[in-house]
């Protein structure tokens, strides 16, 4: 489908079919988890968006919905600096707050969000991945309650992922075997 947009050598990695089975199973266990509970549900834009409106579909649960925008690779495919673009308004006092991103690869951009949302007197704040990526190049000190896929160490685009800012929005999740 995506044949003249794709890099040369790109494969499928995680199908939509996965992803979509994956999605309901994370949802399922949020909306048992949350079903008493006043919930702010922030998107962390930009890589979040696309997993936080499917996630966010399936559930059931009380929440208002907002986004913050953090960023630490921009074009590259390491990470960098962590820089603040938008911090929302939202009210988080007494709030639980559910932080959605698509990616946790080192951690450090959810435990920046974590920490803040605290900070702004949160009730509780937990995080919810698309993708967890196993590598041994070291983590921050934090890790997502919810995960709902675990991949090996590519550097993957696609579904709200991006490759040089570009691609986030294929239907499936994307690596480069050869890169
Ligand atoms: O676990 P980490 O090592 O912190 O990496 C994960 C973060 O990196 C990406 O964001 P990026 O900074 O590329 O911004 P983007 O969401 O706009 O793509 C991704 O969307 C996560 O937010
Ligand atoms: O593998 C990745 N792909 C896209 N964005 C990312 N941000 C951290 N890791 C990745």
């Amino acid at each position: 489908m995506y044949q003249k947009l794709l890099p040369k050598g790109a494969e499928v990695l995680v199908e939509q079919q996965k992803i979509d089975q994956a999605t309901l199973s994370v949802a399922e266990q949020i909306n048992r988890e949350y079903a008493d509970k006043k919930v702010a549900f922030l998107t962390i834009m930009n890589g979040g968006m696309i997993f936080a409106s499917e996630l966010s579909l399936h559930l059931n649960i009380d929440m208002e919905m907002d986004y913050l925008q953090l960023s630490r690779y921009g074009k590259s495919t390491t990470g960098g600096q962590l820089v603040w673009k938008y911090q929302p308004e939202i009210h988080m006092h007494n709030k639980h707050v559910i932080l959605c991103d698509d990616i946790y690869d080192q951690g450090h951009t959810l435990k920046a969000a974590h920490d803040w949302c605290l900070l702004k007197g949160a009730a509780s704040v937990k995080s919810v991945v698309l993708v967890y990526k196993k590598h041994d190049r070291g983590y921050a000190d934090y890790e997502p309650e919810y995960t709902a896929l675990k991949i090996d160490d590519h550097y993957i685009f696609g579904y709200g992922m991006d490759l040089e800012e570009r691609l986030r929005h294929l239907r499936a999740i994307y690596y480069l075997p050869d890169a």
